[in-house]
C-alpha cells in the first residue's frame, strides 16, 4: 500500500575488488555501509577468487565495463561519498579518476590497497604511480596501512614518529588528509591522522582476534559512511574505529586462515 511518505538515505558507492570469500572488498565494504546508515553501491574493479588462506585468482573488468557501472550509479543515484579501494591497474585507475572528475564526486575515501593479509600483491607497478598521481589527489582522505605508507612516502616506518613523519610526506606531497594505520604494529591499534599541518591520534583498544581478514576495507567503507552522513573527517574516523573495534570483539570464526570480522555484530 503506498502511504505517499519517501525516505532518503545517504548513499556511498564503493569502487574495488569482489572478495569471493566475503570478509573484505566490495563484499565488506557493502556490509559495513549497511550497519553504518548508508545505502550502498558497487563498481567492481575485478573479481578475485580467495577465501581466508589466500588469493588464488584476479580477473579484471575492462576499463569500459568500470566506465559503465561508474556511469550508471552517478546518472542515476548521485553517491554522497565514494570509497575506492583495490585497482589492480593503471589503466583501470586511470578511468576512475576520469570519471570522478567528470562527476566532480565528493568525499573520496582512497584505500591504496596493495598487499592482501595473506601476502598477495594486488595491483601492478603501473598502478601505483597512477594511484600516487591520479587518485590521492582526488582523496578527502587516503588511508595507507604501514606497509602502504612506505611505499607511498619513500620512508621506513618503525615507530609512531615515522608514522607522523609519512603521514606528512604524503599529505605535503599530494595534497590529501592521511590517515596511517597502525593494525601492523605489535602493541596497538593507534591510527595517526594528518590534515592541513596538524596530526593527531586515534587510539584503539588491540583486540587479541586473530581474525583480521578486510580490516583496512572495512575502516574506509565506515569512514566513506560517516563523511556521507555530514561526519566531520575527525568524528568519521573515530566513528569507524568503534564500529571496527566492535566487529574484531564479536570474535567470529570462519575458515582456516586469517577471517573475517562480523559485520553484522550489532544485529541480534
Ligand atoms: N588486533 C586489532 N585490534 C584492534 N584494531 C585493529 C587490530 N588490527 C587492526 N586494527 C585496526 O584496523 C584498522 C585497519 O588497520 P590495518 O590492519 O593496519 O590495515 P589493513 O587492513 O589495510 O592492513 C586500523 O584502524 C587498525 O588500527
Ligand atoms: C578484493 C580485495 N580487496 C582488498 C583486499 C585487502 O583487504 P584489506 O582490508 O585492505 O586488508 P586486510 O585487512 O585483508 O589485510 C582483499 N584481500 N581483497
Amino acid at each position: 500500500m503506498y502511504l505517499g511518505r519517501h525516505r532518503r538515505r545517504k548513499t556511498v558507492l564503493t569502487i574495488a575488488g569482489s572478495d569471493s570469500s566475503g570478509g573484505a572488498g566490495i563484499q565488506a565494504d557493502l556490509k559495513t555501509m549497511l550497519a553504518n546508515g548508508v545505502y550502498g553501491m558497487s563498481a567492481i574493479t575485478a573479481l578475485t577468487a580467495q577465501n581466508t588462506t589466500g588469493v588464488s585468482g584476479i580477473f579484471p573488468v575492462t576499463p569500459e565495463f568500470l566506465a559503465m557501472q561508474i556511469d550508471s550509479v552517478f546518472s542515476d543515484i548521485r553517491p554522497d561519498a565514494v570509497k575506492i579501494g583495490m585497482v589492480s591497474s593503471g589503466e583501470l585507475i586511470r578511468v576512475i579518476a576520469e570519471r570522478l572528475s567528470y562527476y566532480k564526486a565528493e568525499n573520496i575515501v582512497v584505500d591504496p590497497v596493495m598487499i592482501s593479509t595473506s601476502g598477495s600483491r594486488l595491483l601492478d607497478e603501473d598502478a601505483v604511480g597512477a594511484l600516487k598521481e591520479l587518485l590521492l589527489p582526488m582523496a578527502a582522505v587516503a588511508t595507507p596501512n604501514i606497509p602502504e605508507a612506505e611505499v607511498l612516502s619513500g620512508i621506513c616506518i618503525r615507530s609512531s614518529e615515522d608514522m607522523v613523519r609519512a603521514a606528512e610526506i604524503i599529505s605535503r606531497e599530494y595534497g590529501c588528509a592521511v590517515l596511517c594505520k597502525g593494525g601492523h604494529r605489535l602493541n596497538d591499534a593507534n591510527d595517526l591522522l594528518y590534515r592541513d599541518g596538524g596530526f593527531c591520534w586515534f587510539m584503539g583498544r588491540r583486540i587479541d582476534n586473530p581474525n583480521t581478514h578486510g580490516t583496512g576495507c572495512t575502516l574506509s567503507s565506515a569512514i566513506a559512511s560517516g563523511l556521507a552522513r555530514g561526519y566531520s573527517l575527525e568524528q568519521a574516523v573515530e566513528r569507524a574505529k568503534e564500529y571496527l573495534s566492535g566487529a574484531l570483539e564479536a570474535m567470529l570464526d570462519l575458515g582456516s586462515g586469517s577471517g573475517p570480522m562480523d559485520h553484522g555484530f550489532q544485529i541480534p
